[in-house]
């Protein structure tokens, strides 16, 4: 199944940032948004993420078939890193968490409360998290923030992984992370035009 996009605008605030933006993404694939500070590329994810309605156009394949990763790495500080991928793994109906501790190298890590790790740290759990939710389409907002240059290449043998397995990626970031499959998708901001009030709905 795809996930399709099609003449999406984009709201935040009421105001619209970004306009007419149409794509597909089907098994294997990865996108990567590319567009300057501000450009809406935050606004777009949360928007396929569902987090927020479509100011116009629609998404589809989306819904439950999301895993999203943002900024807020949404961690329990107070659980183990084992005890926070168990919690999700329970939470999305999965069993296997090895393959996610190593995946991102959190193995000599297992026991720590995840309120005491690094900001780096904290972001490869966050990440290690994507793994245990068995979705099919990451949705991934700068994901290797706050990451050393070891943790991005174990960020992309991640996601190399997930879409040999027929899943897919759409990401926005400002660093090249080594995927030479990955299709660039640059945003182009919201050109304001005539048009009636902004919807009460798409005000968040
Ligand atoms: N809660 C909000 N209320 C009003 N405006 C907002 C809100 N959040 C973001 N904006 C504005 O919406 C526009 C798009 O922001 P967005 O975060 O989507 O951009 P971005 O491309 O992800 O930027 P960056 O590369 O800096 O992360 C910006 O002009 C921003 O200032």
């Amino acid at each position: 199944m795809e996930l399709t996009v099609r003449d999406l605008a984009v709201a935040r605030g009421g105001v619209p940032v970004l306009e007419g933006v149409s794509f597909g993404l089907g098994p294997g694939r990865a996108l990567v948004l590319r567009g300057p500070n501000g450009s809406g590329k935050t606004t777009l994810l949360r928007t396929v993420a569902g987090l927020q309605p479509p100011f116009e156009g629609t998404v589809e394949g989306a819904g439950e078939r999301i895993a999203y990763a943002a900024h807020a790495d949404g961690l329990k500080s107070m659980l183990t890193v084992t005890e926070n991928l168990s919690f999700w793994a329970q939470a999305f109906g999965t069993k296997n968490i090895s393959a996610a501790l190593k995946g991102f190298n959190l193995e000599t890590l297992d026991n720590r409360l995840a309120g005491t790790l690094s900001a780096g740290q904290k972001r490869r759990l966050g990440l290690a998290r994507l793994m245990v939710t068995g979705r099919p389409v990451w949705v991934l907002d700068e994901p290797t923030v706050s990451l050393d240059t070891a943790s991005v290449q174990l960020f992309a043998e991640a996601v190399r992984a997930h879409l040999a397995a027929g899943g897919s990626a759409l990401m926005a970031t400002h660093i090249d992370l080594g995927l030479q499959e990955a299709e660039i998708f640059d945003v182009t901001p919201y050109k304001a035009r005539p048009r009636a009030a902004a919807s009460d709905e798409a005000f968040l």
